[in-house]
């Protein structure tokens, strides 16, 4: 009979099946036949596990503490915790454990070890391996964010797990030479994207961007693919008096977010399980606004000054941002958070911000940025181009194309205002650093590239039909119903999820403790929001007509951003879930279109 090492009622730690985090379970038994332990995990979850899967509790340390050790993001998420790439090697009784704290083995052999263990772990298919390699060297030579875009672009050429794994598989070598194409074109569009080179190429682009399209709205036959027109003088760039304006708008907007009006929300848990409380009067808001600014209005305020000096305008709040992101940067950074994300370079911290929350005693700046200044600003200049349109073609009243744009992206704003709270289970508040791509996104880019439309049909009027007007109008209804109905579903499934309401939903537990909606708006498709913003967003552009590429721009951008965003969140997911999200994927085929994508 051979010695049990383990007794009934010990406490020790188990390894999650095909994954290398271990969690503290009690031993119930051990079964000499099969010469597995049943062992019961904090909520009640049992596994049988074999001995090696076992450790005792000594020897292990938090995650946490060995997160902030290594600042390396590529040998962290190298390090593969997806079932798919492991052998299972115990079996389940039940799907999923909920666990308490999360914890890596870490043994001195291991530690000095590691990006060995790394690179064990990848070789078992052959495109992570390349991945893996290119990941190692280039880690080596300082840029660990490379391996990170690999990897995204990889997901983003759909060389999912799932396939990489059919590849390893079935593949060999034929296989590999099939996917030489895609890796190529991988490294062509890395040529643009890659770190610390694509933080720069994106802190150039991103404004250069927003230079030209609003240069393109000025010109007769406006264009996305035209060459951009002739730079205007330098000075014609700037105007102490919108620089003013600017200043006093987001001074107003923070005057507004700190009055003690309305509800004060509760984030989602830190990892420290703190929960940071947000002050969500957005809708109170952007109602002050319009009353002043109808005041300002009927007291002779000219607003189509905000046409005339759209550049003046954009340069002020770009200034603005740069600011922001230079005082965001040299602030202390979170170091939980930079163990996590930030590979310590100074442009792509600068660029994705070295803090997820970073707050002046209870003054949030991510979420104020987010949904302040930009977003109502946003309607601000929709409605200076409608006044400007009748101003310009002495119209009693804006176009129907211009009235549909406005009140289509008014409805947009003030549901995302209403719903403030909402914003707090999103990507940007949970996991994104506020830096110079979200400081000078939610500043700049919202308000000068979302408004293109109204701005465009300022200066190239489109009539629209009666029938045409219908239709658009149905197609933004639909749009709306899906983006709203999904997005509360997930929202108030993450802030309750023994909701009554929701009830009647299927998830998936995971092992993480929250749970995945598989029916209902998440059973559709992976990202149901996705597919009505995009609905909406075409409704948005239609009224502009077939005319010029200019106005199609926000869809085009759009379907870039969302592909991209889902991508990047497949994998986060991945990474968390595990297993239990390739059972999500594989019950909910498509990502945003039904049977298309
Ligand atoms: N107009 C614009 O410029 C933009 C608009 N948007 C809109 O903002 C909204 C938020 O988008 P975004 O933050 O990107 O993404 P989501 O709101 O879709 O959030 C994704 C997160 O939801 C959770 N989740 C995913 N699947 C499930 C599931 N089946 N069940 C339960 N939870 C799930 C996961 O987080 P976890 O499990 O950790 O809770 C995941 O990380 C969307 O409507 C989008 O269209 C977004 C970007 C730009
Ligand atoms: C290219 C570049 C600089 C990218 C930055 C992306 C940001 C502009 C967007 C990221 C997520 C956003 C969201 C909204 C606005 C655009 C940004 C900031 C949003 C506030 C718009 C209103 C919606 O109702 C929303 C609240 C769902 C939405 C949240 C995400």
């Amino acid at each position: 009979m051979p010695t049990v090492k383990y007794q009934k009622g010990d406490t020790v730690m188990g390894r999650w099946p095909g994954s290398s985090l271990y969690y503290q379970v009690k031993v119930l038994g051990f079964d000499s036949k099969s010469q597995l332990y049943t062992v019961i995990y904090k909520d009640g979850t049992e596994l049988e596990l074999k001995e090696q899967d076992i450790k005792s509790v000594t020897g292990f340390q938090t995650r946490s503490r060995s997160r902030s050790r290594s600042r390396s993001p590529a040998r962290r998420r190298s390090r593969s915790r997806s079932p798919a790439r492991t052998t299972r090697r115990s079996s389940s009784r039940t799907a999923a454990a909920v666990a308490a704290t999360a914890i890596t083995e870490s043994t001195p052999s291991s530690r000095r070890d590691t990006r060995l263990k790394d690179t064990v772990e990848v070789r078992l298919s052959p495109v992570v391996s390349a991945y893996a390699a290119l990941s190692l060297s280039d880690y080596r030579q300082g840029k660990p964010h490379f391996c990170e875009l690999v990897r995204t672009l990889c997901i983003c050429n759909q060389l999912d797990t799932q396939k990489i794994n059919y590849l390893s598989e079935h593949g060999g070598r034929d296989a590999e030479e099939k996917l030489n194409l895609t890796k190529l074109i991988l490294l062509i569009f890395l040529l643009f994207l890659v770190l610390p080179t694509g933080a720069y190429f994106w802190l150039l682009f991103l404004p250069a961007w927003v230079l030209f399209v609003i240069l393109q709205g000025n010109l007769t036959d406006p264009s996305l693919i035209n060459a951009p027109p002739p730079l205007p003088p330098l000075d014609t760039f700037w105007d102490a008096q919108a620089l003013c304006f600017v200043i006093l708008w987001i001074l107003f907007q923070a005057l507004l977010y700190i009055l003690p009006v309305g509800k004060l929300s509760e984030g989602m848990p830190l990892r420290s399980g703190v929960r940071l409380k947000y002050r969500t009067n957005g809708f109170f808001a952007i109602m002050v606004s319009a009353i002043v600014v109808a005041v300002a209005v009927h007291q002779g305020a000219d607003l189509t000054y905000i046409h005339s000096h759209f550049l003046q305008l954009a340069t002020a709040t770009f200034i603005i941002s740069v600011l922001l992101s230079i005082y965001l940067y040299v602030r202390s950074p979170d170091l939980e958070f930079a163990s996590v994300f930030s590979p310590g370079n100074v442009v792509y911290d600068f660029f994705k911000g070295r803090e997820l929350n970073p707050r002046i005693k209870n003054f949030d700046l991510k979420f104020f940025c987010e949904m302040r200044p930009g977003l109502i600003g946003w309607c601000l200049i929709n409605f200076a181009m409608a006044l400007a349109e009748m101003k310009k073609h002495n119209l009693d009243a804006p176009s129907y194309a211009m009235i549909l744009v406005n009140l289509f992206q008014l409805l947009y704003v003030v549901d995302g205002l209403w719903n403030e709270e909402a914003i707090l289970t999103t990507m940007d508040l949970m996991h994104d650093g506020f830096g110079f791509m979200l400081a000078f996104g939610d500043l700049v880019w919202v308000p000068f590239t979302y408004t293109l439309q109204a701005y465009y049909l300022v200066l190239h009027p489109n009539a629209l039909s009666l029938p045409a007007v219908i239709a658009i109008v149905t197609l933004k209804l639909i749009g709306f119903y899906i983006f709203r109905k999904s997005n509360s579903e997930k929202n108030a499934f993450r802030r309750n999820p023994s909701n009554p309401k929701l009830s009647h939903l299927k998830t998936i537990p995971t092992a993480t403790g929250k749970s995945l909606l598989v029916s209902g708006w998440w059973g559709v498709v992976r990202h149901p929001n996705y597919l009505g913003d995009l609905i909406m967003a075409l409704a948005w552009s239609l009224p502009c007509g077939f005319s010029h590429l200019l106005p199609w721009y926000y869809m085009i951008y759009f379907i870039i951003l969302l592909v991209h965003r889902d991508s990047r969140d497949m994998s986060e997911c991945r990474r968390k879930y595990g297993s239990a999200w390739d059972e999500y994927c594989r019950t909910v085929r498509y990502r945003i279109i039904p049977r298309v994508y």
